[in-house]
Formats: C-alpha cells, sequence, structure tokens
C-alpha cells in the first residue's frame, strides 16, 4: 500500500486522544469558529470545531501553529470560515496585541488584551493537509524544480508547506512591487499562512470580481483593461505569471482590483510560464466576453505582456493608469473571423522561450517544412528570449526563421547548495518585515532565499532542456539549408 492510502488510513486512536495535540484542540476549541462567518451566530459548539479536524483543516498540528500564533500575539482567534476550497479553507480573524494573552488558570481559557481602536482583520488561508495528490497542481510541482527532487514530494506535508511558503514568497513580491495590489502577507507558518482581510466593513470580504456589481458598462471595460496592465506588470516588474487568473482570484477592494491565490505562480523561467501565460489571458478573456464587452485578441494580449518595450508609449511603464490609457488607444479589438483563426492558431502554438528550448521532434518538423518560427509574436525587443514554434504551414513570406545563433547560456554558476529539507517540526515561519513597501527594480533586491530559489530552478530547467538539445552542428546544418533555399 502507498504511502499516500496509509496517510489517508492514519487516525487518532483513543489512547492519542491524551496527546497534547488533542487537549490543545480542547482548550482553544472555544475560540474555533470554522462554520460560516457571522457576528451574531452563537459560540460555535465543540462538534463544529472537530467537524474542522475531520475537514483535515484543523487538525491538531495546525492547532499548534495557530496556537504559536496566538501566543505570539499575532491573531486573537478565528470569527469563522470565509470560503472552503479544493486545496484550503479560508478564515476570518483579529489581529493579536503583540503581546501573549492573558490565560485564566482555571478555565485554560484565554483571553485577548483589549486594544484601543480598531483591530486590523486578518485572512488566514489553512492548507488542507489530506491532500494526498496536488491532482492539478503536478504541472506546476512537476515545473517547480523545488519539488522535483526532494523528497517532499511523497511528504504532503512538506509540499503544502512549500506550496504556502512560495504563496506567502509571490504575495510578498506583488505586495512589495507597489505596483499591482495585493492583500498584505503577515506570516506563514507552515499550512498557515496570515494576510491581511479584504473586508467591505462588518467583517465581511469584499466582493471577488465575479460577484462584483458593475455600476455601468464603462466600469466593466476599466476593470478589463486593468486586469490587461497587471499582466504586464505582474510579468516585468514582479517576474511572475499567475497561472490561475480569473474572476474567481481577484477581490474589488476600494474600488481596486486586487490580486489573490498566488500559490502556483511562476517565474518566467518556469518550462510553462508562457503556457500558464495564455491560459491567464484565455480565461481573463472569456469573462469579459460573457459581460458583453469587446476584448482584445489573445495573441495582442501575450505580446503586450511579454514585451519589454511598447511601442510609441512615452510615460510610467510602471503605472497602471498609464499603461491603461495606452491600452484603450493601441490595442485592437477583436473583431474578425480571422482575429479568431489566428487566436486558435495561437492557442495550438508550442511556446518555448529560445531556440534552445525547441525540441529534437522541432526540427524534424522544421526540416520538413511543418512550421515556422513564428516571428509575428516576437516583440522586437523580445526576439532574445522568446520564439514560437507552429504546427501550420505558412504562405506569407513575413516569416522568417528564427536566428540560429541563440545558444543557451547553461553553464549558471550556481553555487547554492541543493534546498536544505527543513525538518518536519521545524519551528520556521516567515513574516513580513512591516517596512514601507518599495519597488523591485529586478534582482538585485530580491531576497536571497528567493535568489538561490530562482538560480536553482533556472539551472534545473536548463539541465532538463539539455538533455533534449540539438547539436550545434545539427543547427548550423539547418540554418545553413534554410539559408540556401531562399
Ligand atoms: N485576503 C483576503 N481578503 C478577503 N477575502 C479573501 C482573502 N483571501 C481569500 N479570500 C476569500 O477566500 C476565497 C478563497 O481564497 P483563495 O482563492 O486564495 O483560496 P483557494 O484555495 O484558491 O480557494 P479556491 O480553491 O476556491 O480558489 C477567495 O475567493 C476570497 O473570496
Ligand atoms: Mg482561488
Amino acid at each position: 500500500m502507498s504511502l499516500e492510502d496509509n496517510f489517508d488510513k492514519l487516525t487518532v486512536s483513543q489512547r492519542a486522544s491524551d496527546h497534547i495535540n488533542n487537549q490543545l484542540l480542547e482548550k482553544y476549541s472555544h475560540k474555533i469558529k470554522t462554520d460560516e462567518l457571522s457576528f451574531n451566530r452563537a459560540k460555535t459548539s465543540k462538534d463544529k470545531a472537530n467537524r474542522a479536524t475531520v475537514e483535515n483543516v484543523l487538525d491538531p498540528r495546525t492547532m499548534r501553529f495557530l496556537k504559536s500564533m496566538v501566543n505570539r500575539g499575532v491573531i486573537a482567534d478565528l470569527n469563522g470560515c470565509l470560503s472552503t476550497g479544493k486545496e484550503a479553507n479560508v478564515y476570518h480573524a483579529f489581529a493579536g496585541t503583540g503581546k501573549a494573552p492573558v490565560i485564566d488558570e482555571e478555565t485554560g481559557k484565554y483571553e485577548v488584551l483589549e486594544t484601543d481602536g480598531p483591530r486590523p482583520e486578518y485572512a488566514i488561508k489553512i492548507y488542507k493537509t489530506s491532500i494526498l495528490v496536488f491532482k492539478d497542481r503536478e504541472r506546476y510541482v512537476d515545473g517547480e524544480f523545488r519539488f522535483r527532487n526532494s523528497r517532499s514530494q511523497h511528504n504532503p506535508r512538506k509540499m503544502i508547506k512549500i506550496w504556502a511558503e512560495k504563496e506567502f514568497r509571490n504575495l510578498k513580491r506583488i505586495y512589495q512591487s507597489g505596483v499591482i495590489p495585493a492583500p498584505k502577507p503577515i506570516e506563514v507558518k507552515n499550512n498557515v499562512l496570515v494576510m491581511e482581510f479584504l473586508s467591505r466593513g462588518n467583517g465581511f470580504a469584499s466582493p471577488k470580481l465575479k460577484d462584483y456589481p458593475y455600476r455601468d458598462r464603462g466600469e466593466i471595460f476599466h476593470y478589463y483593461y486593468t486586469m490587461v496592465a497587471y499582466m504586464r506588470l505582474l510579468y516585468q516588474v514582479c517576474r511572475l505569471v499567475h497561472a490561475d487568473l480569473s474572476e474567481y482570484n481577484t477581490i474589488i477592494h476600494d474600488d481596486k482590483l486586487f490580486m489573490i491565490d498566488v500559490s502556483q505562480s511562476v517565474e518566467p523561467e518556469h518550462p510553462m510560464s508562457l503556457d500558464f501565460l495564455r491560459m491567464d489571458i484565455k480565461n481573463v478573456n472569456l469573462y469579459f466576453e460573457k459581460m458583453g464587452i469587446s476584448i482584445f485578441p489573445e495573441r495582442v494580449i501575450f505580446q503586450f505582456v511579454i514585451s519589454e518595450s511598447l511601442e510609441k508609449f512615452k510615460d510610467d511603464y510602471h503605472n497602471v493608469t498609464d499603461l491603461v490609457g495606452y491600452i484603450a488607444k493601441n490595442l485592437p479589438i477583436k473583431s474578425t473571423e480571422q482575429d479568431e483563426a489566428e487566436d486558435e492558431i495561437f492557442r495550438s502554438l508550442h511556446l518555448v522561450r529560445s531556440l534552445g528550448g525547441l525540441e529534437e521532434r522541432d526540427f524534424d518538423r522544421y526540416t520538413d517544412g511543418k512550421f515556422d518560427l513564428l516571428k509575428s509574436l516576437i516583440a522586437h525587443d523580445n526576439e532574445r528570449n522568446f520564439a514560437a514554434s507552429e504546427q501550420f504551414e505558412f504562405d506569407n513570406a513575413d516569416h522568417t526563421s528564427g536566428s540560429g545563433s541563440e545558444e543557451f547560456s547553461d553553464d549558471e554558476d550556481d553555487s547554492s547548495e541543493n534546498d536544505k529539507e527543513g525538518n518536519e517540526e521545524s519551528d520556521d515561519c516567515a513574516y513580513y518585515e512591516d517596512d514601507e513597501p518599495k519597488i523591485l527594480k529586478g534582482k538585485r533586491y530580491e531576497d536571497k532565499d528567493v535568489k538561490k530559489l530562482r538560480k536553482q530552478e533556472a539551472k534545473d530547467a536548463k539541465r532538463e532542456k539539455r538533455k533534449t538539445k540539438v547539436k550545434k552542428h545539427i543547427k548550423k546544418k539547418l540554418v545553413k539549408k534554410t539559408k540556401s533555399k531562399k
């Protein structure tokens, strides 16, 4: 029986129920409201807290992490469940006072010290620990070289811990960039992520884009253009592709579009980043098309996002208002059958970042003239890191073959040793220093472990690619052949 099945069969035997973890559950369960968030509901009875355990969210280990956050005064108490998702539940909580609560000796219950003034509200995202296999997350996990060869692949708890940390890091990077609104990350501890709660008052969450009551059509256009501009800012400034961008993972708060749920977000160096970007663009277009407005061709948005510079753009590349103005004026609306046909082709592209990313089979098809390297998608200055191969005949002559000279610089000088496997009980947690968000200027300011991780991933990605790399002399022969054909 595989480890996963064993893991699933684990039960807490009666004897174990005297275990400290379960005593904790008893002690703190009165503070854990797990049903729908409402402030006028009677206190949650114990069996509801136990049901949460059954949902594999507030298991004893998670309780221990919550307890340590309460004891450090990070959070006061969980007030109820905001959302139950496939992989995680999100709860509402009030911030603690930064000091340990007073614990009443007799009852063992704790009372959080009152603070003057309103207490910040937090959203606590707790990843379920019973997910044995990341179902549709495989492609993020495989491409995320942190999982590939570390033991965590067979240890769901470690995978979930890394996944929650990844969401924390991505959220911190977006928040620090200052160019895209995102909830402020507070702390992550194992499978528990604490962030700012986006509230529309009385503890109710601000609406997701899908539930947002638009005032008029103009506002729908505004949020569509804003979403396209944010995809570009996420790629160019935060160096991330969301990879699950949709009307479910964006929140309208204080008349701004906030990005959430960035656990699966990847860097442009990720082998599938361009496919994920294409998927995001498709999902966003689908939603706004349903909202009845005219949309841009997917390939146009794709080029707008990945091009480093924009023709005729004279304003601030970091300013969403300038970008929205540019989008409204310069991006052509999708209007003809031809546009749809070209988008269809674009969806079938086998996107590679450079010639080095092409595989043996691509070169076979190339020699048989089955496809060409599409230059029209490559923004002039983007040529060096993007080439799209297309499995379609081309008749118009303006498609020229990619420059054959692209070399994969795979001698990435990376001295970082492999990820140290944190031990399971490690108490480490990451939290957000309360300094002012600063604009990231490239890789100079990223934190060192992200840098280490990025280099490791890039190195592993290149090692992977090298396996299918075409020898230089074959490439030279092919390029010579195409030159002689012209
Ligand atoms: N910081 C926040 N402030 C307010 N509401 C939030 C916050 N974070 C998450 N939510 C609410 O919780 C829901 C689920 O959050 P999120 O998408 O991050 O988790 P998830 O596991 O991906 O859930 P799902 O599987 O449903 O997408 C969001 O759609 C949103 O309504
Ligand atoms: Mg989500």
